[in-house]
């Protein structure tokens, strides 16, 4: 039997004025899902991953491993639940500082458990992102760059190869991870994300990923869910071919 990672129940958020942008969204996110959200533009497909990053504030429940954000403390619930953001130039300070400060909440907890410190070395932390960002075509020097000073694609393959390789997320909230992208890159990414998702020692073990390519859906989708005049429903075949 599939084991739940993320139960959403009767989502919804409200804009300032009282009007909802979504509500009454319900799903279940099981281990191994691959789960393709999409829908028109301003259908609300952010603000429903800011909701399950606990962004945004919504009413209704979200529930990772049973539990809400809260049980985790909402930084370390924030590091487990991570949201990849479709503009990351929009960050403080660089990519290099971004690892860190999640990394910090990992050692924190650790700290507390009494395991002592992840390494000896201060940046051994970046050792797997900068691997992963390799991979996505990243020169190393651009870790240290501002985020506002990285290209649109840059941010994106960096903030992707974050997720992937930190080693704290649980399930990753991909934002049109790849939208700024040219094809062959967009496939490098998806072919390398989901494999190391498919690893069995992978930390992720659900992916919930938005676009509005359906060839992208068709390809990195086990489930698609579609938001539609703010709420979601979902398609009843969905293609399995990963790549
Ligand atoms: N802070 C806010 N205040 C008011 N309206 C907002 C706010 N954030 C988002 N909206 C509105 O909510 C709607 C949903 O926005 P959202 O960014 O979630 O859509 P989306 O489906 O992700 O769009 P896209 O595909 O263009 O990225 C839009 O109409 C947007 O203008």
């Amino acid at each position: 039997m599939s084991t739940a990672m993320l139960e959403v129940e009767d989502l919804a958020h409200v804009k300032g004025d009282g009007q909802p942008i979504i509500s009454e969204i319900t799903f279940t996110v099981n281990e191994g899902d691959v789960v393709v959200l999409r829908g028109v533009s301003g259908s609300g497909k952010t603000t429903l991953l800011k909701c399950i990053a606990h962004l945004n504030l919504y009413s209704g429940h979200v529930l990772f491993k049973g539990y809400p954000p809260t049980h985790y403390g909402i930084p370390t619930y924030r590091t487990k639940v991570l949201y990849i953001p479709q503009r990351p130039s929009l960050l403080p300070l660089t990519p290099r500082d971004f690892v860190l400060t999640v990394m910090s909440f990992k050692a924190h907890k650790r700290q507390h458990r009494g395991s002592g410190s992840v390494s000896g070395r201060s940046d051994a932390w970046m050792d797997h992102p900068l691997e992963v960002g390799s991979q996505f075509g990243i020169d190393p020097n651009l870790w240290n760059r501002n985020w506002a000073e990285l290209s649109v694609g840059e941010g994106q393959r960096i903030m992707v190869a974050i997720g992937v390789a930190l080693g704290t997320a649980e399930i990753l909230l991909l934002d049109e991870p790849t939208s700024a992208l040219d094809p062959e890159t967009t496939l490098a990414v998806e072919k390398y994300t989901l494999s190391m998702f498919r690893k069995p020692e992978s930390s992720v073990k659900a992916i919930i990923w938005v676009t509005h390519s359906e060839e992208q859906a068709q390809r990195v989708g086990t489930r698609i869910i579609t938001i539609a005049s703010g709420k979601a429903c979902e398609e009843l075949s969905a293609p399995i071919d990963l790549v």
